[in-house]
């Protein structure tokens, strides 16, 4: 038996897993929402442990709203910094692997070049300061530890860039959105199945696979601005997009220019065919429309 909890239970991220759970009979998982199991308690998270023993833990708990970080600092680094390591001292207590998303965010953004797991880290805002901090409180643990960074996740369910606009776009003509920020969007649904994919594989064969930090995102490359066009295009929204520079948003945190992740190292290891964002874009309005 596979026994697998997935913390922040209520995110986009575990909710996908849930949609996206293989259906093996020797895979139990269990979904844990903030309030019944609060990653920032490590006694409670110790104590749901000793009652139930767990396999691999995906830790899907996170402070994810980045303007609000600058000013919630204390809170963001909590659950994003600290919790991580709380986490960690567990996995190695209660010999399970942990599974920990990290984020884009973590790179400073100056180099037009597409970023490798080993390259220099230096966030912009406070969320990418406290979601490095994460890593960091967890690499030192002589433990298997997986550190999945991602980029601008989307889909039709929960608060992202996608359910924004369709929002926006029912109220608003015009919609401004920066093209001076380029990445890779990530379908959460594609993140999830990878997620379990990843899972499978390190269980059948543990020996063949090094733990530390890999870099998941959807192919291809694009701004906010031409994400937001081609949103408005394949879902023939009613408004128009317009370009604007980050500077046009002068309350806002920072947010790196170029965030694009490199992911030969997930792919090759896992062996991975990651379906383009355009190509994923598509497939979940279509699906959100039927
Ligand atoms: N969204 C994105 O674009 C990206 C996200 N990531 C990372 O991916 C992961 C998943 O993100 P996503 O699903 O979008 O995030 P969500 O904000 O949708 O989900 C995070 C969940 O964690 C819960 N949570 C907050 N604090 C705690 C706590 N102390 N204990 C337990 N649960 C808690 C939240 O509850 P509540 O809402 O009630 O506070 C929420 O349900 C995060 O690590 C994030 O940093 C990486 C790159 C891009
Ligand atoms: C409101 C608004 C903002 N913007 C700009 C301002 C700002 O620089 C940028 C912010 O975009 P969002 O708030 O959608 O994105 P943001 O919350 O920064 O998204 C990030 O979330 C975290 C959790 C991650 O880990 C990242 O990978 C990334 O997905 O967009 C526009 O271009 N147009 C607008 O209408």
């Amino acid at each position: 038996m596979i026994k697998v909890l997935i913390t922040g239970g209520q995110g986009q991220l575990a909710q996908a897993l849930a949609h996206t759970q293989p259906k093996h009979q020797y895979l139990f998982a269990t979904y844990q929402s903030k309030q019944a199991l609060d990653i920032t308690h490590i006694q409670q998270v110790k104590r749901y442990l000793q009652n139930n023993p767990i396999n691999y833990l995906i830790n899907c708990a996170a402070y994810t709203q980045v303007d609000h970080a600058e000013t919630d600092q204390k809170r963001a680094y909590t659950i994003n910094a600290i919790a991580p390591g709380y986490l960690a001292n567990l996995a190695q207590e209660f010999n399970f692997t942990l599974l920990h998303i990290s984020t884009d965010y973590v790179f400073e953004g100056l180099l037009a070049k597409p970023l490798i797991e080993g390259m220099t880290t230096n966030p912009v805002n406070y969320y990418g300061k406290t979601k490095l901090a994460g890593e960091q409180n967890i690499l030192p643990y002589n433990i298997p530890a997986y550190i999945i960074r991602t980029s601008w996740l989307f889909d039709v369910l929960g608060d992202n860039f996608l359910t924004r606009l369709l929002k926006r776009s029912q109220q608003e003509k015009h919609i401004g959105m920066v093209y001076d920020q380029v990445s890779s969007p990530t379908y959460i649904q594609d993140l999830a199945t990878t997620l379990w994919k990843i899972i499978l594989q390190i269980h059948e064969n543990p020996s063949l696979y090094q733990p530390g930090i890999y870099h998941y995102a959807n192919e291809g490359v694009t701004s906010r601005y031409d994400l937001a066009w081609t949103i408005h295009k394949i879902g023939n929204l009613n408004c128009n997009i317009i370009p604007k520079h980050s500077s046009d948003f002068p309350g806002f945190a920072n947010r790196p220019s170029y965030s694009v992740l490199d992911k030969e190292k997930i792919k090759s290891t896992f062996g991975l065919t990651i379906p383009h964002w355009q190509e994923s874009l598509a497939y979940c309005l279509h699906n959100y429309r039927q």
